[in-house]
């Protein structure tokens, strides 16, 4: 039998799913070598995925990346002006950088959608087992954390119901969004600094945009108070974003010419007392799940 050297879709999701519950990422690629596919592609794709914020504080790297020079700043996608109506709520901009493109957004979610998020997330994660999308068996492994996990887009109605909103905020269609990923820190728990877009020079980056090409904008949004720590940092222009309950940090960093913005790198910071609960949403150039050539 041929070894398999394209990615399926169910393949990056399962990638992604139990790099996010903190799988070790041999045994993503042992799993796929099983699999069928080619051990050198299996690599290469666990290797790409980890590369993308998709891992766990603790997986995740910075390394040296090269870039375009001079991002030109087009029109925000971002709506201008002080106040966001989308169907369900009204957001308040209370923030803005221009360069790079970062505003900081106050009532995206209730009080009591951040506790029902955080609630199905702990939920998810006690549940969790590792499917193989191929036999579909479910099996439980020994050294994950579980530290984040993913809603489908479109989950259920409260999930579509989030996914509508966030994607009026955002001005980008509904369908142009990954998953609502969740990640949980407890105290000590970080996220380097590192950039939501595919970095071209990574070699899993044209693995990744595969599928939905590339990220386009990111939005965080906070679901508790942290006690202390934990704020979201931009390090090339020294900026924090303090977490609040239902407030949200937005930046995009590709423009309509495919450059990307270095300035959007970002991280957070350790959790110093407390614990910390974000949900992100991230914006490919395309519908997400369609594959180009
Ligand atoms: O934890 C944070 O504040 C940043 C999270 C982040 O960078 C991401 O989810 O891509
Ligand atoms: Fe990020």
């Amino acid at each position: 039998m041929n070894a398999m050297t394209q990615l399926p879709p169910e393949w990056h999701n399962w990638i992604q799913e139990n790099l996010a519950r903190g799988c070790a990422p041999q045994s993503l690629i042992d799993d796929m070598v099983r699999n069928h596919f080619d051990p050198v592609f299996a690599r290469a794709a666990v290797n790409g995925v980890m590369s993308g914020p998709f891992t766990t504080p603790a997986q995740t790297q910075t390394k040296p990346v090269s870039h375009t020079a001079g991002y030109v700043y087009e029109k925000p996608r971002l709506h201008a002006g002080n106040l966001i109506r989308t169907f369900d709520r009204d957001v308040r901009i209370v923030t803005r950088v221009n360069r790079p493109m970062i505003a900081v957004l106050d009532g995206v979610l209730s009080d009591e959608e951040c506790d029902e998020m955080i609630r199905r997330s702990a939920d998810k994660m006690r549940r969790s087992t590792t499917v193989d999308p191929i036999t579909g068996k479910h099996e439980v492994i020994a050294d994950r954390s579980s530290e984040g996990t993913f809603f489908a887009l479109n989950a259920d109605p409260f999930i579509t119901r989030l996914d509508r909103r966030i994607s009026e905020v955002m001005n980008w269609p509904v369908d142009h969004g990954e998953g609502l990923q969740i990640l949980h820190y407890g105290v000590g728990g970080e996220y380097k600094p590192h950039f939501d877009y595919f970095p071209p020079e990574d070699p899993g980056s044209q693995v990744q945009m595969t599928i939905g090409g590339q990220r386009v904008s990111t939005m965080v949004m906070y679901l508790n108070e942290v006690e202390e720590g934990g704020t979201t940092i931009f390090p090339e222009i020294g900026l924090e974003v303090v977490p609040k309950k239902g407030s949200a940090v937005y930046f995009e960093y590709t423009n309509s010419h495919n450059q990307l913005d270095k300035l959007t790198l970002h991280g957070g910071s350790p959790v110093t007392r407390g614990e910390k609960w974000i949900v992100t949403k991230w914006m490919r150039q395309r519908r997400y799940g369609e594959a180009v050539a």
